[in-house]
């Protein structure tokens, strides 16, 4: 039958057709600098203990596998908003509607699939750059997707000037994507004083805030410090929605643990918004996976459990930190590479935006065996104490 002989053939995903290609590779030196998925010192996957813990519990307690409600296992969304919102969650936990997702990417499907239904702006401003399944998501749902400046190569820094003037420039009530810790794929994050700025901007010109926080705790090792943006927008009655994820700060990468939630004005507001949140959900995959749910409920509702969670999560992150300053040492100081690389140090959590161009990455592909994203964005846990040298010269090799 020719029914689907139009169909064309797509291009692998940018970020997980890297890890493809790095699988195909069989020299012994290649590295994997693709994927943001955490990697420990000898480059393997990390299962935190207190995950493994977890599921041993769990299994004693020898659950059903009846139907998550649709949305959610309810104390996971209790556990994981309060972990979101901190000390503003009393003030707003009986406005605020929460549904357990299918990890970050599914919270981002609710929220733009929610937005194109109901918000009347159907236009999302996304960071210049951002993460590549963002348009994706945001275009699949019918939202228009424009972008605001963010990264200055210049500086490899924060184009703040330029951030708020696009987001001055915008029609007033768009909807703004802000990444609310460690951002994908430049690692600059905004200062809490220009957060307060970003903060200022959005309530005059009344834009509705999607923060994207996918790294929680994973950034600073400090989940407070980490959920600043997130708890200074809740507390300052901006209209606004969050999508978290615990694939990288629990390492449930393949459980989909993840988690919507938006504020609404009141609590009757907050059941008609709640309504449609499980309408459209149930039209989407009806209720989500309860295993990974499970996980990070029983962690985050079990003190000890979540105290020692809390110590994994701050020992990746500070492995990240000491690969950072590994790699700008080489560079600088062994290899006396005659650029500037303060951004490595200068940049946080999962990424490392490095400034190396398309060309400079297919030689270091094809003649390093070293595996990175075309817009230069490294994933900091492909280094570990026996491959960042080698990475370091590659690099000093294609900029020398
Ligand atoms: C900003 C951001 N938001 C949402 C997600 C979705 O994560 P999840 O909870 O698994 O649905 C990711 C993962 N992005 C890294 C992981 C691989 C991927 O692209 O997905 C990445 O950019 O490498 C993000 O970086």
């Amino acid at each position: 039958f020719k029914v689907w002989a139009d169909v064309p053939m797509g291009p692998p995903d940018p970020i997980f057709g890297i890890t493809e290609a790095y699988k195909k590779d069989g020299d012994v030196k290649k590295m994997n600098l693709g994927a943001g998925t955490y990697r420990d010192d000898a480059g393997k996957p990390y299962v935190l203990p207190s995950v493994r813990q977890a599921e041993t519990e769990l299994l004693s307690q020898k659950l059903d596998k009846e139907y998550a409600p649709i949305t959610g296992i309810p104390s996971f969304r209790v556990q994981a908003t309060k972990l979101a919102y901190g000390d503003v969650y009393e003030s707003i936990k009986d406005r605020l509607v929460s549904a357990q997702s299918i990890s970050g990417t599914g919270a981002l499907c609710i929220a733009a699939n929610f937005l194109a239904s109901f918000y009347p702006s159907k236009t999302i401003y996304v960071s210049d750059p951002t993460w590549g399944n963002h348009k994706n998501v945001f275009s699949r749902a019918g939202l228009t997707v424009k972008s605001y400046k963010y990264y200055d190569p210049a500086t490899r820094g924060l184009d703040i000037k330029g951030m708020l003037s696009d987001l001055t420039s915008a029609p007033d009530g768009s909807i703004i994507l802000l990444h609310a810790c460690a951002h994908n794929p430049t690692g600059v994050d905004p200062t809490k004083a220009q957060w307060d700025d970003i903060l200022k901007t959005m309530q005059k010109k009344n834009h509705f805030a999607l923060l994207d926080m996918a790294y929680q705790g994973f950034a600073s090792g400090d989940f407070a410090r980490d959920a600043y943006a997130t708890r200074l927008f809740a507390s300052s009655n901006v209209p606004m929605l969050l999508c978290q994820s615990f694939a990288k700060n629990m390492g449930l990468y393949g459980e989909r643990a993840g988690c919507f939630s938006i504020l609404a004005n009141d609590a009757e507001e907050a059941a008609r918004i709640e309504s449609q949140t499980k309408i459209l959900i149930r039209a989407l995959y009806s209720n989500p996976p309860v295993n990974g749910a499970r996980i990070a409920n029983h962690i985050l509702s079990n003190p000890a459990l979540r105290e020692q969670w809390a110590g994994e999560v701050v020992g990746m992150s500070e492995r990240l930190k000491s690969m950072r300053k590994a790699l700008r040492n080489i560079l600088e100081k062994d290899l006396k590479n005659k650029h500037s690389w303060k951004h490595i140090t200068d940049q946080i959590g999962m990424f490392c935006y490095t400034g190396l161009n398309p060309q400079q990455v297919d030689v270091l592909a094809k003649q390093y065996h070293i595996y990175l994203t075309k817009n230069g964005r490294i994933s900091i846990s492909g280094l570990n104490t026996s491959n960042v040298r080698y990475f370091a010269e590659a690099i000093n090799a294609v900029t020398s």
